[in-house]
């Protein structure tokens, strides 16, 4: 449990509208998530992730399972790690007249910060040049660093952002990114929720994706992209027919999709090749198609009913059933309890 920042057994929570409707926002999460770098907590709007993290928080009482932050059970022992968490769960207010400088300064006295930790924490969300101006001429991406740099006030070694990106434009995006990534590199563990994927994979060491308030799949981003190392190929082949009894044959599963074949599971894409010509089958074209986060997810979240996304990539990606394994999540899938 040491080298694990979080981890959760089990953790459930069912909120009750004012009409007496229950809504079970968590049921059954099984997180971990390492000390050092960066873990992206994803799922689609509405699967738990900002419930989740309200618990680990201490901010909403779980109804039921184990939570441990540093291999501290809380909420019981909350009081004695709380100092080394920083979070963002809310916008903090700042006084838009003040520099950033002055803002943080009057943070660090009320929390007993020494003032020279400003400029530290100035620096390492790259606000240096621009403390000295007010507040309110900050750029939203700006005042979201000014939010990290205020959490980072006391050193805390775990950091977690809920939807950190939410409303920046894509220069935002990327300074905000590069700021996590610096602090994932400095030995911290940052925690970042996110439904926008393409983000979070340039960024993320490890991640966990949910659905429903249930863990689909987790490990480091090549694991949860395709860990078995199986290939995936995309072929044109005159005869399609043949092409495809013989890899089927060969234990591959193939599927047609216009003029091409998809072909999952070779350990290599020249394995395919091999086998189509030792029968006199010839390959037009045969590529190899990598795989990315944003596939899986619309795979996993789909199987969920959750309609993670658009149209996307998951009709031609066929990597998802691996992933799902992984976590032994297909038996619980669908159930809509
Ligand atoms: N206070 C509440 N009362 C009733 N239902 C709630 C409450 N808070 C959240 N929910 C519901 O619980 C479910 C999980 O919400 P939660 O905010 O944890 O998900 P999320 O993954 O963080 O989504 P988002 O990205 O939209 O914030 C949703 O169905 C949501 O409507």
């Amino acid at each position: 449990m040491a080298d694990l920042a979080i981890s959760t057994r089990g953790l459930r929570k069912t909120y009750r509208t004012r009409r007496g409707k229950q809504v079970v926002a968590v049921q059954g999460l099984d997180l971990d998530v390492p000390v050092g770098g960066v873990h992206g907590f994803l799922g689609p709007n509405g699967s738990g992730k900002t419930t989740s993290i309200r618990m680990l928080l201490g901010l909403v009482r779980a109804d039921a399972g184990v939570m441990t932050l540093f291999g501290r059970p809380v909420p019981e022992q909350l009081p004695a790690v709380v100092s080394r968490v920083g979070a963002i769960v809310e916008s903090p207010k700042f006084f838009p007249a003040f520099s950033g400088r002055k803002n943080l300064e009057l943070l660090a006295d009320a929390i007993g910060a020494p003032r020279t930790r400003v400029g530290e924490v100035l620096d390492e969300t790259s606000l240096g040049e621009r403390g000295k101006d007010r507040f309110k001429t900050y750029s939203l991406g700006m005042k979201q660093r000014l939010a990290i740099a205020a959490t980072l006030l006391k050193k805390p070694d775990l950091l977690i952002f809920d939807e950190p990106t939410n409303g920046l434009d894509p220069a935002g995006i990327r300074e905000i990114r590069e700021t996590m990534r610096s602090l994932g590199e400095q030995g911290r563990t940052v925690l970042v929720s996110s439904h926008i994927l393409a983000e979070v994979e340039q960024v993320a060491d490890t991640v966990s994706i949910i659905g429903q308030g249930r863990l689909l799949a987790s490990g480091s981003v090549a694991e949860v992209i395709g860990g078995t190392g199986k290939a995936t190929v995309k072929l044109a082949i005159d005869d399609q027919a043949a092409a495809t009894a013989v890899l089927a044959a060969a234990g591959l599963t193939v599927r047609a999709e216009g003029n091409y074949l998809f072909v999952d599971g070779a350990e290599h894409p020249a394995d395919v090749t091999r086998r189509l010509a030792d029968q006199r089958l010839y390959v037009a074209e045969l590529v190899p198609v990598r795989a990315d986060l944003e596939s899986v997810f619309l795979e996993l979240t789909a199987d969920e009913g959750l309609g993670a996304g658009g149209p996307g990539l998951a009709g031609s990606q066929a990597i998802t059933p691996d992933a799902v394994r992984r976590t032994g999540a297909t038996e619980t899938t669908g159930g809509g309890q």
